[in-house]
């Protein structure tokens, strides 16, 4: 995103020129820290000789420590310190995104807990992630007994749970099994932990999102700027294969995408794409059709072996560390979620959003203004289509009621 903010594990992040004076996470210490005192320490965190980290994002790194420990008395410039102080929990961790998404969360400096769940076996997940030398304590949650205590004082909630899709199916295919896993799943964070972002990955997440929606309400704990659909992986997609088509460097590519999470719901604002982009008729049909389908492009090549599930741990984990920056204070972060909203006269919407503590700080309606014809054709188009799958997940919690 335009200013997606610097990144502390660096999942496809760009410099953040905005880092307020944040408190380094003052209020909520664990007692690991974790120095960056120069670029070999940055490389040293993964324990590898040569980082993953990409040049740029290295740079946005050190950029970000540098701003932060002008104005925290903790801190010097020559040892730039971090603490790791959030409490993040998996649902769904022993699955095709839990496992890889564990381990991009288990590199995060910015994690001291990491709850793995699932109703399989998902010991062996964290037995294997634990060995790995990084801050963040790795324990394992097996079966709904033990569903509580995995969610008792986390800050994020992913929820990777359910089914995934097989050739010739739609998302919507789904529904009937993820849609109740996802009200169980809910009501168990309701009742544990109602201030966490939570981040809806489980299919169809336009009608997930709404359930869970609901489901919070009727708990009477719903905070809508809380409740994130995950739908970074349609922007991860189109800035991919925008970069692709027009020889771009990909860390510079930019394009926002609105709607929702499903086929033509998905809209790439081409026009808009940064850095300033001309695209022919053909191009602009192509690369949508292909960012639309980009999740079936996945689930026929896997040839029934499930849809999308390393790109999905990379943009979820992604979106994961834009939220805890924006948690540990970070002023400069957005993302694309599917999120209540009234940018259009839909209660659901898929658009920028600019992130901050309490959660969305502001939804970036001028996205959507000034839209191509093409544009605003696809725009009419998703509504109706977006419309019924979101009051399919109302009507679904309504119907069933949970107790308060
Ligand atoms: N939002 C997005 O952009 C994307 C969403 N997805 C969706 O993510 C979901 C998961 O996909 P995969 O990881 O590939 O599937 P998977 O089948 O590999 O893993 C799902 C995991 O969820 C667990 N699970 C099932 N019921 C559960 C429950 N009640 N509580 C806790 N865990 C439970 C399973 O045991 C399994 O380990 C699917 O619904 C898929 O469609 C996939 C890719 C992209
Ligand atoms: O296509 C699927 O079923 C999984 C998904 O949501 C994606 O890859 O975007």
């Amino acid at each position: 995103m335009a200013a997606t903010s610097a990144s502390a594990f660096s999942i496809g992040s760009t410099i953040s020129h905005g880092s307020k004076a944040s408190p380094l996470s003052q209020s909520k210490t664990c007692g690991m820290n974790i120095s960056f005192n120069s670029q070999n320490n940055i490389k040293s965190f993964t324990g590898l000789k040569s980082s993953f980290l990409a040049k740029e994002s290295t740079a946005a790194l050190r950029y970000s420590f540098s701003q932060k420990s002008q104005n925290n008395p903790r801190t010097s410039s020559s040892a730039l310190q971090i603490m790791a102080s959030f409490k993040v929990a998996i649902l769904g961790a022993a699955g095709g995104i839990g496992q890889p998404l564990a381990l991009l969360v288990k590199m995060s400096p910015l994690v001291s807990d990491l709850h793995l769940y699932d109703i399989a076996n998902v010991k062996g997940v964290a037995a294997d992630l634990s060995h790995c030398n990084t801050p963040s304590k790795v324990r394992d949650f097996t079966g709904s007994d033990e569903l509580a205590s995995c969610l008792k004082d986390v800050d994020v909630v992913v929820i990777p749970a359910g089914v995934p899709r097989k050739p010739g199916m739609t998302r919507d295919d789904l529904f009937n099994i993820n849609a109740g896993i996802v009200r169980t799943l809910i009501e168990a964070v309701a009742d544990n932990c109602p201030d966490a972002f939570i981040h809806i990955i489980s299919n169809p997440v336009n009608s997930t999102v709404p359930i869970a929606a609901e489901v919070l309400k009727q708990k009477g704990v719903y905070n809508p700027k809380k409740l994130f659909g995950v739908t970074t992986l349609d922007v991860v997609r189109a800035n991919t294969f925008v970069a692709e088509k027009k020889n771009l460097k990909l860390i510079d590519v930019d394009v926002p995408v609105v709607g929702g999470h499903a086929g033509i719901t998905i809209l790439p604002l081409l026009s808009k794409t940064k850095p300033s982009v001309t695209f022919s008729d053909q191009e602009v049909n192509d690369l949508t059709a292909r960012i639309q389908n980009g999740g079936t492009e996945v689930v026929e090549a896997k040839a029934g072996a499930g849809s999308a599930t390393l790109s999905m741990a990379y943009a979820a984990a992604r979106f994961l560390e834009s939220s805890l920056r924006a948690l540990d204070g970070d002023s400069d972060v957005y993302e694309c979620s599917f999120v209540q909203s009234e940018v259009t006269e839909l209660p659901f919407f898929a658009s920028r959003v600019k992130l901050g503590k309490q959660g969305v700080e502001a939804i970036i309606s001028s996205d959507l203004e000034g839209l191509t014809e093409f544009e605003v054709k696809g725009l009419e188009a998703l509504k109706v289509e977006l419309k019924g799958s979101i009051e399919k997940g109302v009507a679904f919690a309504q119907k069933e009621k949970v107790t308060a």
